[in-house]
């Protein structure tokens, strides 16, 4: 029997030498300068091709023609292969493999001469056209979201998704935040993602299912695509993630109101959203933003929470308004929308997301943590009742 250590560049190099061009089959694959690099990582290959020189219809069935080989070889047990259309100066990551199903509607995505357009991706995949497969077993789908950066979104969907799975709930939490991923820093989580039958596996901490484009490729590629690649990007963390049975996928949207908060709304079923926002007017006024939104496409808002709401001073307990007092609650009441809570600016929570260890887990008697659990009770029963109406409306569709 072979062994697994037998694997490395030149083996796969060697499987590799019967290839030729598709386009030019006198040239030899290994002769023509487009594999950019190969990484073994025990039985993992990573294999990325430069196709700035490829024509731009053929790229992607070469890379899924590597890919596929390469996932049959002996002691292989993961193999991704990444397009890079650029120069070494320029350098642009290609999101790796897409299903059969989503591959038309993602061919802008997966093609880096189309990238260079600047054409919206094709027909959206909306949750009308047709479900995502990864997606049939989940209760329901709530987008955290906030107008403003830096309000302590990803920071509060994190708390929340642990605590709810405290609660005994099966939670996953997608980070939609493309350009700036912060869940897999927040949650601890470091490694290679699975892949089983062609689609990526969830990595798990704290009890939760966790995404992000951040586990997938390095922080510098994603920070530099564009609209149709982190639209294509959005749709593959929804549809090529097994993501499983769930009682509730939770949404780390990114700030503001672009592509990616466009793209979710028109390829799921978002069944509600989340507004996070700290009591500052200028949160507030981009919270609107972000709920106006959500409004237009039909998605209920089920609540604001109010975050660093204040600071309590450790030696007196005295409570300082820092971002201004009960501006979230006041507009929620303006709005008529659910005040879902508020959690105090605590040290705790910020250096638990630092060290990937939420301080609901950390801490579960701290205040902060009891201020997140607090929240989630009032989550529960609505997770429930929007279960409840997707069910019912799945079932509906399928009676038409
Ligand atoms: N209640 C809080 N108390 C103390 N620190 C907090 C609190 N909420 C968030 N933080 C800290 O504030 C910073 C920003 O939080 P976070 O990254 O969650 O915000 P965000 O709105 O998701 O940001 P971005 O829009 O950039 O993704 C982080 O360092 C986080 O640890």
């Amino acid at each position: 029997m072979t062994s697994p250590n037998l694997i490395d560049q030149q083996t796969i190099k060697q499987t590799l030498s019967d290839f030729t061009l598709p386009w030019s089959p006198d040239i030899r694959l290994l002769d023509a300068n487009i594999i950019e690099s190969i990484t073994v990582q025990g039985q993992k290959v990573h294999l990325t091709l430069n196709v700035s020189t490829v024509p731009p219809d053929a790229a992607e069935p070469l890379r899924a023609k590597i890919e596929h080989h390469l996932q049959h070889l002996e002691n292989v047990t993961q193999a991704r292969v990444f397009l890079n259309s650029g120069t070494a100066s320029s350098k642009r990551l290609v999101f790796p493999p897409r299903q059969p199903a989503a591959a038309t509607s993602e061919k802008n995505v997966s093609t880096p001469w189309n990238q260079a357009h600047k054409h919206p991706p094709a027909k959206p995949n909306n949750a009308n056209n047709g479900p995502i497969e990864t997606l049939q077993s989940i209760g329901c789908i709530i987008a955290v979201a906030s107008g403003k950066g830096g309000v302590g979104k990803s920071s509060t969907a994190i708390n929340l998704a642990v605590s709810l799975a405290k609660q005994g709930l099966k939670v996953g939490l997608m980070d939609a935040d493309i350009y700036g991923p912060s869940v897999p820093h927040m949650l601890g989580l470091e490694g290679q993602v699975e892949v089983v039958n062609h689609k990526l596996m969830p990595m798990t901490a704290w009890g939760i299912s966790a995404m992000s484009i951040g586990m997938l490729v390095p922080q510098e590629q994603a920070m530099i695509w564009r609209g149709p690649m982190v639209m294509g990007a959005v749709k593959q963390l929804l549809s090529d993630v097994q993501w499983g049975e769930l009682d509730v996928l939770l949404i780390d949207t990114p700030p503001g109101t672009g592509d990616v908060q466009l793209t979710l709304t028109q390829t799921v079923q978002i069944d509600g959203a989340i507004i996070v926002s700290t009591p500052q007017d200028v949160a507030l006024l981009d919270a609107r933003r972000g709920i106006a939104m959500f409004q237009k496409s039909k998605t209920p808002i089920l609540g604001i929470i109010e975050n660093m709401a204040y600071f309590s001073c450790p030696c007196c307990d005295e409570k300082t308004y820092i971002f201004g007092e009960n501006g979230a609650k006041n507009e929620a009441q303006n709005l008529g929308f659910p005040f879902l809570g508020e959690i105090p600016l605590i040290p705790a929570i910020r250096s638990g997301a630092d060290t990937g260890v939420p301080i609901v887990a950390q801490d579960p008697d701290s205040v902060a943590a009891k201020a997140y659990q607090e929240i989630t009770e009032l989550m529960v029963p609505v997770i429930k009742r929007l279960t409840q109406q997707r069910a019912n409306k799945k079932q509906d569709s399928a009676q038409e």
